[in-house]
């Protein structure tokens, strides 16, 4: 799909630390959450994601990540409600994780950090019409953020781990059906903190409405060694890099407000 066909990074090193802070940047992400310092705000709506199973289309490895692509040509699965005053079009998902369980996630929550967390991306299609569009502008993109937790074995998630060795190499791509990206939210998606940032890869844009879950999800220790067992580099390569540490560093609050939907 348009969201993430072109997800290129202009930085190819799999520990890209590119510019620490984007030049002129002051709403960059990923930060850390004060959760003291984070201002209730009784106006926030729950959030309502809408999403339709079937404009699931294809699973690829872009060398930084792997990506759920979804079809986004039509408002069959949208995300609404929440900070949002606009219509918002799922158009992938992906992670970013450790190569230990210690870390790997790129917000943190008073500075703990998690294993891996969930990035579901969607953009504004009230005002856009294409994510290319979107993204360069200021409420063109609002991404879910979810943790992950070591713990049981995620059932929902099983699918999506059995189809990564197909994907292992950069570049390499699979067709990916009928995956609900729902199975990937925690049980309470009422209590979230939300936030003004940017894309946390190369062109860093500050287009994006940051919603961090409050509550986790747990996967096995096995599934998350599956995530790392996928490449940053093609089959051509000769030496292999195993795709781990995918985050960016923490940047400045630059004075931004992190609003909570809860007390
Ligand atoms: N980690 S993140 O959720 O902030 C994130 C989400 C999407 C993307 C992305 O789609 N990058 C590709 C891209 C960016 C700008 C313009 C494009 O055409 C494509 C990058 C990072
Ligand atoms: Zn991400």
């Amino acid at each position: 799909t348009a969201c993430s066909s072109k997800y290129v990074l202009s930085a190819l090193h799999p520990m890209w630390q590119g510019p620490l802070v984007a030049p002129g940047g002051n709403r960059q992400s990923p930060i850390d959450i004060r959760v003291r310092k984070s201002v209730f705000d009784p106006h926030l709506k729950p959030l309502t994601p809408d999403y339709d199973p079937g404009t699931c289309s294809q699973i690829w490895n872009n060398g930084y990540s792997f990506l759920v692509e979804y079809d986004d040509t039509t408002d069959k699965s949208i995300l609404k409600g929440g900070p949002l005053e606009d219509n918002f079009r799922l158009c992938q998902f992906h992670f970013h994780w450790g190569e230990s369980n210690a870390w790997g996630s790129e917000h943190t929550v008073d500075r703990r950090l998690f294993p891996a967390e969930l990035h579901m991306v969607h953009w504004n299609s009230n005002k856009y019409s294409r994510f290319e569009e979107a993204v360069m502008e200021e409420n063109g993109l609002a991404v879910i953020g979810v943790f992950l937790k070591i713990g049981k074995r995620h059932e929902g998630l099983q699918k999506l781990v059995d189809v990564l060795p197909a994907v292992r190499h950069k570049d390499s791509v699979v067709e990916f059906t009928r995956f609900d990206p729902a199975c990937l939210l925690p049980a309470n998606i009422d209590d979230y903190w939300t936030y003004a940032g940017s894309l946390t890869t190369p062109p860093l844009t500050e287009a994006v409405t940051w919603i961090i879950m409050k509550q986790h999800i747990e996967v096995s220790h096995d599934q998350l060694a599956v995530f790392r067992s996928l490449l940053f580099t093609s089959a051509e390569e000769e030496v292999q890099k195993s795709m781990v540490n995918n985050f960016r560093v923490q940047q400045p609050l630059r004075g931004r407000t992190v609003r909570s939907s809860f007390t």
